[in-house]
């Protein structure tokens, strides 16, 4: 094969009209691949090449390097492989129009701008609020475009998520709590979803006023409703509802100057790890949840202001709280969970206030950059073990510095958020969801509630003026959560969001049409992906026991058909990980992403950098400290993601080391 250089390529690309294209030598593992002659075949392999493991679509990049040389792209070739669909969806589409963001007042700021814009230099929009969500392989959709996948690969029409949902997320007992896990807090559940709030946020069609969409009643004709059909037999429905209403996320919008290519998914919010879930993700929201002197609002006990939007308020006196995250009010663990990280950021504010020569601005943003770094290290040191295997971990450099700065960001790594891991992986957590939430007071004598009662009124959070938030916390942290296993807790698998009139909806349904909706490619394209080996009938799927073999094998026709969602949570798990071999590649790409292609990553040294003393208090920081630091709890375990045990005992926070910040005093 001729070579040249890289300066070629891009020049002849250029010549042809693409600004954007990168070609790296930086790809040991194709050396040894013999280049296919024939041009169709070259073609083929390149396209095949750039979603393939380590080669990677992850940044866009496509790496073309044979020994060590660039192969020779004809003009002709280059603009077939940049018109490619490969191209098309992971790069070409982030660029087109934003492509004249200007980013010069971020290269020396200290802080992150608000909706994440130019955090990447070079692709301003990676990672940035209302980006599209990028992918690890490209869609599925069962016309190629935007129609979600409905068929077996045998023509037959694939089952409603509903009866999937039945036969394989239905516990043995029904009616019964599905298991706990042996060691694991609920606090692991409720930070799981915390923190993934500050991630993604996918929206969903509305009708014109910004209303759900009734895909069951009036609206049913509307183009982005994909309601789930219920049976008539359904063992919970009992033909009382045959229907659950459903509205597809909204498409991304066309580019300007690309072509339009597969409907695509965007992300309401930063992907970054940034405390978005506390602050909002733009300027607006900033102003809006800001008080003077660099304090965030709060109601005069200290929860958080009224403003919100919240479906049920089951008491007058309630108010429906605003925080940074709309679905603050989901669930009372997670809405507790947003009081405590407004207090700590007063509480920081009230620490560094003490610099006098710091305006409001630059108390707030430092604030706010701390707490952006507690979240980093909260989930990375202290979060992830638990639930990934070490070897991914270790595989994907996941463990964070003791001492030092990190050097290896790389703006050539997409931070986005991945299609995958917001619609299927890292909904692992609705396995975790336990049948009841509720008080745990100091005497041990307790109060709960069932889930389903509870979920989406912040009436648990807010009642009596706060008083019961340490209660509350407090069962978060001594009770077990659900175990991840493919069972999921009927209080959201029956009775989800219900109404008065006794409807309901089935989130295991939802994250199975949620899938198709967003056009993921099944279960054993992912085990492809992920290097692991590819099933070819139900007898050859590795990582599920025998019953859930002949589970699977009755709801689907062909082993190639299974939902990602389905496959990945119902298998084994890894070795020291809640998670099967799927869910651990995929959740692993992803937090190596967002740790190595953040330019803020709080270990990160430069002009956003913390000094070395103030990096050693940010790696102190556990999520007890935490805890103790903004709430009367009196007594808390030092491992908060696992009950108290023998090895991991409570202890009164007075033994909890304070949090000192003394290393930012000017
Ligand atoms: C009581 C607890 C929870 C409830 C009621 C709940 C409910 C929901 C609902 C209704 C959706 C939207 C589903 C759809 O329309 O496709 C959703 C999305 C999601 N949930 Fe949960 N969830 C809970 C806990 C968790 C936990 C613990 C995790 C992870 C550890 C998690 C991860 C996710 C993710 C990643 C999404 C997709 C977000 C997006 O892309 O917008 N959830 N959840």
């Amino acid at each position: 094969t001729d070579t040249v250089s890289v300066d070629d390529i891009v020049a002849q690309a250029i010549d042809n009209g693409y600004r954007y294209v990168r070609f790296e030598r930086t790809c040991p593992n194709i050396d040894d691949q013999v280049l296919p002659r024939d041009e169709k075949q070259l073609f083929t392999f390149i396209r095949k090449q750039t979603f393939s493991e380590g080669l990677t679509s992850d940044a866009g990049r496509l790496y073309i390097a044979i020994n060590k040389e660039l192969v020779k792209l004809s003009g002709k070739n280059i603009t077939q492989l940049v018109r490619s669909k490969a191209y098309r969806d992971s790069f070409a589409r982030q660029f087109c129009r934003r492509s004249s963001l200007r980013c010069s007042e971020f290269v020396r700021s200290p802080y992150r701008s608000a909706d994440g814009r130019c955090n990447n230099l070079l692709y301003p929009t990676l990672g940035s609020r209302g980006a599209t969500q990028s992918r690890y392989l490209p869609p599925k959709y069962e016309d190629g475009i935007t129609q979600p996948r409905n068929l077996s690969g045998t023509g037959k029409p694939l089952l409603s998520p509903r009866l999937i949902s039945n036969e394989m997320f239905q516990g043995p007992h029904p009616g019964k709590p599905t298991p706990k896990d042996r060691k694991l807090s609920l606090m692991t559940f409720t930070w799981g979803q915390f923190m993934i709030h500050d991630v993604v946020l996918t929206p969903v069609s509305t009708n014109e006023d910004g209303e759900e969409l009734k895909c069951c009643d009036e609206d049913a004709d509307h183009l982005d409703c994909l309601p789930i059909d219920i049976p008539p037999d359904d063992p919970h429905f009992r033909g009382r509802q045959n229907c659950m209403s459903f509205s597809r996320s909204i498409p991304a919008e066309s580019y300007d100057g690309c072509a339009p290519g597969h409907r695509e998914q965007v992300n309401r919010l930063t992907s970054f790890i940034d405390a978005g879930n506390v602050y909002g993700d733009s300027l607006l929201s900033h102003a809006l949840l800001n008080a003077p002197h660099g304090y965030l609002n709060t109601t005069k006990y200290n929860l958080l202001p009224p403003g919100g939007v919240c479906k049920t308020l089951s008491n007058d006196r309630d108010h429906c709280p605003i925080a940074g995250d709309e679905r603050v009010s989901e669930n009372p663990a997670l809405g507790g969970m947003h009081v405590l990280w407004v207090r700590l950021h007063n509480h920081i504010v009230r620490q560094l206030a003490k610099n006098k020569s710091w305006s409001s601005y630059k108390i707030f943003q430092e604030t706010r950059k701390i707490l952006g770094a507690m979240m980093q290290l909260i989930t990375y040191k202290h979060y992830l073990p638990k639930i990934l295997s070490p070897r991914t971990i270790a595989r994907r450099n996941l463990s964070l510095k003791e001492h030092g700065y990190e050097t290896r960001y790389d703006q050539e790594i997409d931070p986005s958020v991945k299609n995958v891991v917001a619609a299927a992986a890292f909904r692992f957590g609705h396995s975790m969801i336990p049948p009841e939430l509720g008080y745990l007071f100091h005497d041990m004598t307790r109060r709960t509630f069932k889930l389903e009662d509870i979920l989406l009124d912040p009436h648990l959070v807010v009642t009596q003026r706060g008083v019961y938030l340490p209660d509350l916390i407090r069962f978060v942290l001594r009770n077990s959560s659900g175990l991840v296993d493919r069972e999921i807790e009927s209080a959201v698998r029956n009775n989800l969001f219900v109404d008065n009139q006794g409807l309901s909806f089935d989130l295991g349904a939802f994250n199975i049409q949620r899938g198709r909706d967003h056009g993921l490619p099944p279960y054993a394209d992912w085990r492809k992906h992920c290097g692991l080996s590819v099933p070819t009938t139900f007898e050859h799927l590795e990582d599920h026991d025998i019953h859930t073999r002949e589970k699977l094998s009755n709801v689907y026709e062909l082993v190639t058909d299974i939902d990602v969602f389905v496959g990945g949570l119902s298998e084994l798990p890894e070795e020291g990980s809640v998670l099967g071999p799927v869910f651990n590649c995929l959740i692993g790409k992803q937090f190596r992403d967002l740790k190595f292609g953040d330019r803020y990553w709080f270990e990160n040294p430069g002009v956003g950098g913390f000094t070395p003393d103030q990096l050693k208090v940010i790696r102190s920081v556990t999520l007890a400290s935490v805890i103790c630091s903004v709430l009367d709890i009196g007594e808390i375990q030092r491992d908060a993601f696992e009950i108290q045990h023998k090895g991991n005992p409570l202890v009164s926070c007075k033994k909890i080391p304070k949090l000192n910040f003394e290393a930012w005093k000017k």
